[in-house]
């Protein structure tokens, strides 16, 4: 893990200096994914470097557990609380679709949902441009290889440092660098919706797909559901395509 973390820091300073920029920022949500990548780009810039807690109807526990991952690793954080300004764009959006008759409730909770990932971007990108930073993203092996995030949300961001490491490394990481423990044994959720947990939602868990992105045999069933997912997810790993000249 010490060689991991070095190699990674390393590769964030290249980055930023290829760039041009003066630091690095990530959004920081009491998850551990996001924890372990505050503590990489404070050990890569610890003067220019930046965590930026956004609530958005999220629960009080998350928050207090984003202050918790700061505070054990000294990264100056702002929080920009999404709430009001989500209520007021979302249900902007949902009157105009019920004035035209084209509201789809089955999709609301997922278009609500998508819209807080899509908020924290753009949160995150306007405090980039003020610091001239690049934004870090958060996501790990498992959730780049099966789509788990939302477009131009959560995955639009400048750099994926935890993209090569599968979650249990990164619950390894996590470990390594002090991340607080209330934070490395919660459950994965993207807190997208009251009680929504990462694995419920997908069918299947994080073990199962490391498994998987390591080669090894899994039951079918659990094989089919990440396949599945991996093949419904590619235009989200790729630039959007143009008709050919
Ligand atoms: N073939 C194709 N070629 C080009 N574009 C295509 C496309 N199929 C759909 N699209 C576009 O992509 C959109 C669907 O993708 P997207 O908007 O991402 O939405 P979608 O994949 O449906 O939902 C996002 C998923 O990621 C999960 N998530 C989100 C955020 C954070 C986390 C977390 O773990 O923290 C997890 C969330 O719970 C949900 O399951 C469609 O609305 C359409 O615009
Ligand atoms: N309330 C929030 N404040 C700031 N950033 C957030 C918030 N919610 C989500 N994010 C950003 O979106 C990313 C994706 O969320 P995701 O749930 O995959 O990661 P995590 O919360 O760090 O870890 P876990 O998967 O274990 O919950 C987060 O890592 C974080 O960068
Ligand atoms: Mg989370």
């Amino acid at each position: 893990m010490e060689e991991k973390v070095q190699q990674i820091t390393a590769w964030l300073q290249d980055k930023v200096k290829e760039a041009h920029v003066d630091g690095l920022l990530v959004g920081v949500s009491g998850g551990i994914d996001s924890a372990v990548v505050a503590n990489l780009i404070k050990k890569a810039f610890p003067e220019r470097s930046l965590g930026v807690i956004m609530p958005c109807k999220s629960q009080s526990e998350d928050q207090e557990h984003a202050r918790l991952v700061v505070e054990a690793c000294d990264l100056p954080a702002l929080t920009v609380d999404l709430t009001e300004t989500h209520n007021v764009m979302f249900k902007n959006i949902q009157t105009q679709l019920e004035a035209a008759g084209q509201l789809n409730e089955d999709q609301l909770k997922l278009a609500d949902a998508n819209l807080r990932a899509r908020l924290r971007m753009s949160t995150l990108y306007t405090i980039a441009t003020n610091h001239k930073y690049l934004v870090v993203g958060t996501d790990n092996a498992a959730e780049w290889y099966t789509g788990y995030f939302t477009k131009f949300g959560d995955g639009g961001v400048d750099l994926v440092p935890l993209a090569n490491l599968t979650k249990g490394e990164v619950r390894e990481m996590a470990e390594y660098l002090g991340v607080p423990n209330e934070v490395i044994h919660k459950q994965p959720s993207a807190g997208l919706w009251e009680g929504q947990t990462d694995e419920n939602e997908m069918g299947t868990s994080y073990a199962m797909i490391d498994r998987h992105l390591k080669g090894e045999e899994i039951p079918e069933e659990d094989r089919k559901i990440i396949e599945a997912m991996h093949k419904r997810s590619a235009h989200k790993r790729q630039l959007p395509p143009a008709p050919p000249q």
